[in-house]
């Protein structure tokens, strides 16, 4: 279990990581999540013990980790430039860092072997570094890592010099990987989709402040606040006024919406009476024909967007100051609605969610 308590790294008067408290899990896939610049990178070099805080504390498994160098941390970092030894072949590169533990030849070479299983690359021991793919430079990097057997795997935006196609093969065999050795990962990625596939729990983080720790799900349809909302993927802003609030539950009047009963996250933040509630794009559904739903609005579609599978309506509403952002599938013919049609959509209420400003 990692324990960050209170971290600020300052840079003169800049704070690049400002006050930051997060626990991690043992076993967990964690990912740090946000835009560059965010102060991300500078978490992961601290755990990592190539950078120290300006003052707050890193503990893992209670033993606290200020004044222990990189090397003596059970930590092992994955860099984003795979950073192998060019002159050295697949298994010198794993096993270099074997050498500091004098381990009987034997040993070593049965963890360098273990290590290269791990990550599909047993029978490429002696490949030079240099005659290897992207994809596989990649896996070599995490056997050399892996190799160390850490408590904890660092990986700073390990995938991001692959190719799309390459990156999300990784992403699931990194998942799968994780799975298998069961040691804590954490992630630093700037790509919500990478963090949302393979994360037990994401935490997203602007301007050196941890905004939201969740679960992808959780993250995805229950953001916080809308600039987590908004780096999460689309999301359609609608203006409300409370009129009552019950528990985790709450009444707002809407323009377009009308009356609606909503889900209140526990992080809420109240600013008097306004609120702002959110519905992702696929939240909203074409209403066909004469086909009747509970929760409905209707208006004009003023543009659309096709994108092969699916198509992107942006459709008027009156009484909402933006029109709403729709992603339908293609399977009925959303790519076939002319622009100037009256449409419908259906909405579950549970989709929508009400957030701080
Ligand atoms: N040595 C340094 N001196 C001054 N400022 C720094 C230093 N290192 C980092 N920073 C600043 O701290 C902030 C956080 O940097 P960090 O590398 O953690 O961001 P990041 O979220 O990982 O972004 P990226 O995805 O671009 O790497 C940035 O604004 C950066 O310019």
């Amino acid at each position: 279990m990692i324990e960050i308590a209170h971290v600020t790294r300052s840079y003169g008067a800049f704070k690049a990581l400002d006050d930051a408290s997060l626990t991690i899990r043992e076993g967990e896939f964690f990912s740090l999540l946000g835009p560059s610049g965010c102060g991300k990178t500078t978490l992961l070099r601290m755990i990592a013990g190539f950078d120290n805080p300006t003052s707050g504390s890193i503990a893992v498994d209670g033993q606290e980790m200020l004044g222990i160098p990189a090397n003596r941390r059970p930590t092992n970092m994955v860099f984003q430039s795979y950073a192998i030894f060019p002159h050295l072949n697949v298994e010198q590169n794993v096993g270099y860092g074997l050498k500091r533990l004098r381990l009987d030849a034997t040993e070593e070479k049965r963890r360098v072997e273990e290590a290269l299983a791990q990550v599909s690359l047993t029978g490429l021991g002696k490949r030079g570094a240099t005659e290897l793919s992207g994809g596989q430079r990649q896996r070599v990097a995490l056997a050399r890592a892996l190799v160390m057997r850490p408590k904890v795997l660092l990986l700073d935006e390990p995938l991001s010099a692959l190719d799309k196609k390459l990156r999300e093969q990784m992403q699931v065999e990194l998942r799968r990987l994780q799975q298998a050795v069961g040691i804590t990962f954490i992630l630093v990625t700037h790509d919500q989709y990478e963090a949302l596939a393979m994360s037990d729990r994401i935490a997203v983080m602007f301007g050196g402040k941890i905004a939201q720790v969740a679960s992808p799900k959780e993250i995805y349809q229950r953001p916080v606040n809308r600039q987590v909302a908004d780096f999460l993927g689309g999301m359609n802003f609608v203006k409300a006024e409370i009129v009552e609030e019950n528990g985790a539950s709450m009444t707002v009047d809407t323009l377009g919406f009308g009356r609606v009963k909503t889900d209140k996250p526990a992080a809420f933040v109240r600013n008097g009476k306004a609120a702002t509630l959110g519905i992702r794009p696929e939240r909203l559904r074409v209403l066909w024909d004469d086909a009747k739903d509970k929760h409905e609005v209707a208006g004009t579609v003023v543009d659309r967007h096709y994108f092969g599978e699916i198509t992107h309506l942006i459709v008027d509403i009156p009484g909402l100051e933006k029109p709403l952002s729709v992603t339908e599938t293609n399977n009925f013919g959303a790519d076939d609605i002319p622009v100037g049609a009256p449409i419908r959509l259906a909405y579950d209420p549970d989709a929508l969610v009400a957030m701080a400003d």
